[in-house]
């Protein structure tokens, strides 16, 4: 008889929410994203949020919405998906699943299917209706990349840190 714990988290809670605690790290104060990429055997391979480069600081890149586009976010950021791709230093990442708060967009889809990723575990879709995210769709079914909704279980978790 064995006396193992049973409300231990699963995988998917275990991941997903490295993700959340990754995109806890982000500066934007609009959208915060995370991910986390994952191992056919459940080892974790890389983690990311979305932010500048390295060198551009955060106090001198805007982080505004709106405007002129060189006075505005959307040139400057790397989306959590690519900084997490980006970050795995350890060779392929061939047949890997990707955990992400918010589903990724077309720039992301493209280099998700090119580095070999296979899977998409994905929380929020509030873009879903915008042109990058249909494009993303069609090129992620047209490379056979599946993707699926993260399903909440409402677990609380609280840590002091
Ligand atoms: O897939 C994504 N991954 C990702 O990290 N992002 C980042 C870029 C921006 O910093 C922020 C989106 O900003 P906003 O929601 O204010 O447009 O989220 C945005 C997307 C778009 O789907
Ligand atoms: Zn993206």
């Amino acid at each position: 008889m064995s006396d193992k714990r049973e409300d231990y988290i699963s995988w998917d809670e275990y991941f997903m929410g490295v993700a959340m605690l990754s995109g806890m790290r982000s500066k934007d104060p609009n959208t915060q994203v995370g991910a986390c990429i994952v191992s056919p055997d459940h080892k974790i391979l890389s983690m990311g949020y979305n932010g500048f480069p390295s060198g551009c600081s955060d106090d001198e890149f805007p982080w505004a919405r709106e405007g002129e586009p060189l006075d505005n976010k959307y040139f400057y950021t790397t989306h959590s998906e690519l900084n997490a791709i980006l970050n795995y230093r350890g060779g392929s990442l061939e047949g890997s699943t990707l955990y992400v708060s918010l589903f990724p967009c077309n720039e992301c889809a493209k280099a998700i299917i090119q580095s070999g990723i296979r899977y998409i575990i994905y929380d929020e879709d509030k873009y879903k209706n915008t042109p990058g995210v249909i494009a993303s769709k069609r090129m992620l079914d047209a490379a056979g990349v599946k993707y699926r909704k993260y399903e909440h279980t409402n677990r609380e978790i609280k840590m002091i840190l």
